[in-house]
């Protein structure tokens, strides 16, 4: 029988969900382990024991442990080797991955993070408030930075690399939705990227409901 991945994450957690939704649509074999950030569990000594860093997702592999959800995700497309668009054998199209997933971390996961912080989880782990002026810049950069996105990697067909999702729309999807957490129509200026949002939804079906749906409960339960 195959190894199970173990996998570490919290449902509040973009790069969690990302990789969460390939387990699930890979039909990976896979044992989820569930941790609550907003109780520290993540800097628990036991979870420290096995990933230092104190951050989800890991995912632990037999005797193999891997951090970094890209590598995670690019690792479970090749060990389980099943429908190539995830993380196409062609050297362009996984280029065009490798490309966005560079891209994100300054732009796509900054803007998200602005949001997250700024309309919610500074309070939550902190109890200071943030000013109006501090929610609108995280606003500004979000929509800055959606646009750029929109231009730049919306331009070559109904998903990120083509035709086919890939893990790059996985993680850009994850991200975006972080927003939500901001309470406000976010996409409102933006209907290619909601149109794309929905096309990657449509595809994700049933996982989509199954992964998101805690984090849209628990965004709601904010507001
Ligand atoms: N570059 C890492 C980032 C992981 C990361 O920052 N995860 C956040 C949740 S989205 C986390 O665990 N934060 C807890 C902390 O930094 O203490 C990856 O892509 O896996």
């Amino acid at each position: 029988m195959a190894t199970k991945f173990e996998y570490y994450h919290v449902p509040l957690s973009q790069p969690s969900r990302a990789v969460l939704l390939l387990l699930k649509m890979t039909k990976a074999p896979h044992n989820v382990h569930t941790l609550d950030m907003l109780k520290g569990e993540h800097k628990k000594p036991e979870y420290l024991a096995i990933n230092p860093f104190g951050k989800v997702p890991l995912i632990v592999h037999g005797d193999f442990t891997l951090t970094e959800s890209p590598a995670i995700a690019k690792y479970i497309v090749k060990c389980t080797n099943r429908e190539d668009h995830w993380y196409p054998a062609d050297v362009k199209k996984a280029a065009r991955v490798d490309e966005y997933l560079s891209y994100q971390h300054t732009t796509v996961r900054k803007a998200s993070i602005a949001v997250a912080m700024n309309f919610f989880l500074t309070e939550k782990f902190t109890g200071k408030k943030t000013t109006e002026e501090q929610k609108n810049a995280a606003y500004k950069l979000l929509q800055d930075t959606l646009e750029e996105f929109e231009n730049y990697f919306l331009k070559n067909g109904p998903f990120i690399i083509g035709d086919k999702i890939s893990i790059a729309d996985l993680f850009a999807l994850s991200e975006i939705t972080q927003c939500e957490m901001s309470g406000r129509d976010y996409l409102e200026k933006r209907p290619k990227v909601k149109a794309w949002m929905e096309r990657c939804k449509d595809e994700l079906k049933p996982h989509y409901e199954e992964v998101f749906q805690p984090f849209l409960d628990f965004c709601k339960s904010i507001k």
